[in-house]
């Protein structure tokens, strides 16, 4: 089995060392410093008492590579649409490409059936740059609730957690989902198959739409954030009108709100990854997280108050920070009636 992991960062080196270590024929996408660190002295999974090495071919150029089974794509939201070019020579008839990325991915539209389907999502696939370069149709499904960090170039801490859910997008049992859950369930992950992936990305999607952008803000931890009852409220807020617009594009929560905010706060004095993001001067996952959610409002038309508030408030943040800029809409054609002034 040929696996390409696309962004071999936190959580895509933890998942290349586990297939690696089931056997996969793993190569890991990567650049800069962690490349190189990589490629001289191996990945390097710590966790608890054990150290792990492992030694999977490592490149920045995926034309080195060829086509593959699978490629996961391990980038955060915002990386993936520039890297569709370089992404092609891995692409065979029969490649499957795995988003474990957070927030709504590209290929959320497709075979749903109803007004909106094949609908691309301009805030999370500008131009439909995914959609078109990647294809719905090779899309399966990937929730990942691990927390992982790269604590130096070519170390990957795990922090908790080994579960990546997965889900084809029409919830098929088809052969290709179930070969890749028992690799990553060979290499020691918890990797079940769900007919409703849709439904899981939701669900954690709905502790990002909020925890996250509320913690750039505030520079609050989890625990914080949702024992203070009035960051608390908001949060619940911004998860009620999330849900309502869930209920309308026939989304099932199976925890409610309150349930799912004290699952948050029992993780603890834990920054969100957009915080960790802010602090270390990196892009923020704005769009995928919270952008798309007011989309999708708009299309089933949810007025979304409390997340316009929250949204507009943290890309100016972001922006500030240097680690958000806003998509550029694409210009728009002249109307000929000028054109002729
Ligand atoms: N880390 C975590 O605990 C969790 C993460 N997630 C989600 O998983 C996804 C991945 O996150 P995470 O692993 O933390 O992110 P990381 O930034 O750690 O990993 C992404 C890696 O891809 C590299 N990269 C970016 N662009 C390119 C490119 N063009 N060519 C080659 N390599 C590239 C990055 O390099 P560089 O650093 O140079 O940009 C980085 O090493 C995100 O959507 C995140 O929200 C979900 C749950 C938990
Ligand atoms: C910690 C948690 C669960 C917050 O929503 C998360 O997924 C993140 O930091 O991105």
């Amino acid at each position: 089995m040929k696996i390409c992991i696309y962004g071999s960062g936190a959580i895509g080196g933890y998942l290349g060392v586990r297939l690696h270590q089931a056997g996969a024929e793993v190569s890991l996408v990567a650049r800069g410093a962690h490349l190189a660190a990589m490629r001289e002295n191996g990945v390097t999974l710590l966790m608890g008492e054990e150290r792990t090495v492992v030694r999977p071919r490592c490149t920045d150029n995926p034309a080195d590579l060829g086509p593959q089974d699978y490629v996961v794509v391990a980038l955060k939201a915002h990386s993936v649409p520039g890297v569709v070019p370089a992404m092609q020579p891995l692409l065979g008839d029969h490649t499957a490409v795995v988003t474990a990325v957070n927030g709504i991915p590209y290929w959320y539209f497709y075979g749903t059936g109803g007004a909106f389907d094949g609908r691309i999502l301009e805030t999370v696939d500008p131009d439909g740059a995914q959609w078109h370069g990647l294809g719905p149709q090779r899309a399966i499904g990937c929730v990942v609730y691990p927390a992982t960090e790269v604590v130096e170039p070519g170390v990957i801490q795990h922090v908790y957690g080994d579960k990546f859910s997965l889900g084809e997008p029409d919830g098929s049992r088809s052969e290709r989902v179930t070969a890749l859950s028992q690799a990553m369930e060979a290499g020691g992950l918890r990797a079940p198959v769900l007919d409703r992936i849709r439904d899981e990305i939701w669900l954690k999607l709905w502790g990002n739409l909020c925890f996250n952008p509320i913690s750039a803000l505030t520079h609050g931890t989890l625990e914080v954030i949702c024992g203070d009852t009035e960051t608390r409220a908001v949060a619940k807020a911004m998860m009620l009108e999330a849900k309502e617009i869930g209920d309308r594009l026939g989304v099932h929560f199976r925890v409610d709100v309150e349930r799912r905010i004290n699952g948050a706060a029992a993780v603890g004095a834990h920054k969100t990854s957009m915080l960790q993001d802010l602090e270390r001067g990196r892009p923020m996952e704005i769009d995928a997280l919270l952008s798309v959610v007011q989309e999708m409002g708009r299309m089933v038309e949810v007025a979304t108050p409390t997340i316009d508030v929250v949204l507009a408030l943290v890309k100016q943040r972001g922006e500030t920070a240097g680690c958000y800029s806003r998509p550029v809409p694409a210009a728009p054609a002249v109307p000929e009636v000028v054109a002729a002034q």
